[in-house]
C-alpha cells in the first residue's frame, strides 16, 4: 500500500475501514448485488465525486454487464455538515425511464442527498431504483432511506478517503479513515 495513515501525519485520527476490508466488502456486495439482477439489463448511477472510487471498484466485482451513468450533485460544499440543499452539478446523460437502475453511494450521512435523488430520479420512472452504499452513520440519519445494499455502519464521527473528502482532500486515500479534529476545526 503507498499511502497510509503515518503518512498523513497528524491530519488523520485513524484508519476505520482498510483497503483489504474494503475490497472484500465490495466483491460479497457484488455476487448480492448479481443476483438480483440475473438476466437483466442494469445500469449503474455513480453519484460524483464521492462514489467514483466505489462504482469503479463494484463494477469490477461485478459479473452482470452493465452500463454506467454519472450524476454530480453537492450538499456540502467546504464543510462537514450537510447544507440540506441539494445543487444539481451535472444530470443523467440517459434517460432512465424503464430501466432497472442501481444508484452508487459512497455514503449516507443525514440522507439528504439520497432523499432527494431517490424522489428526482424515481419521477423519471425507472422500472426499479435501488441503492448501494459502502458506509452509513445510522446516528446521523435526518430521514429514513430504504437501501438495499450497505457496505459498513460506521460511527458518527466526519471520514475521508475512498472518494470522500474533506475540503476536496483525502479522496485518494485507499482507505476510510476518521479526520483528527485540528483539522476541521473541532
Ligand atoms: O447523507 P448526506 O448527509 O446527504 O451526505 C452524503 C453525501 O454527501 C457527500 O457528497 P457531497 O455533497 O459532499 O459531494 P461530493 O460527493 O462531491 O464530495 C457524499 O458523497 C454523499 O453524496
Ligand atoms: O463523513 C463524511 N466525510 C466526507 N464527506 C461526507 N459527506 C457526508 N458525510 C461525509
Ligand atoms: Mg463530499
Amino acid at each position: 500500500m503507498r499511502v497510509d495513515a503515518k503518512d498523513m501525519g497528524a491530519d488523520l485520527k485513524e484508519v476505520l475501514i482498510t483497503k483489504e476490508e474494503i475490497d472484500a466488502k465490495l466483491v460479497e456486495l457484488a455476487a448480492k448485488i448479481d443476483a438480483e439482477y440475473a438476466g437483466k439489463d442494469l445500469l449503474i448511477v455513480g453519484v460524483l465525486k464521492g462514489a467514483v472510487m466505489v462504482m469503479a471498484d463494484l463494477a469490477r466485482a461485478l459479473s452482470t454487464p452493465v452500463t454506467m451513468d454519472w450524476m454530480a450533485v453537492s450538499s456540502y460544499g467546504a464543510g462537514t455538515q450537510s447544507s440540506g440543499v441539494v445543487r444539481i452539478l451535472k444530470d443523467l446523460d440517459t434517460d432512465i425511464k424503464g430501466k432497472h437502475v442501481l444508484i452508487v453511494e459512497d455514503i449516507i450521512d443525514s440522507g439528504l442527498t439520497l432523499s432527494w435523488l431517490i424522489s428526482n430520479l424515481g419521477s423519471r420512472e425507472p422500472e426499479s431504483l435501488k441503492i448501494c452504499t459502502l458506509l452509513r452513520k445510522p446516528d446521523a440519519a435526518k430521514v429514513a432511506i430504504d437501501v438495499e445494499w450497505v457496505g459498513f455502519d460506521i460511527p458518527n464521527e466526519f471520514v475521508v478517503g475512498y472518494g470522500l473528502d474533506f475540503a476536496e482532500k483525502y479522496r485518494n486515500l485507499p482507505f476510510v479513515g476518521t479526520l483528527a479534529p485540528h483539522v476541521y476545526g473541532g
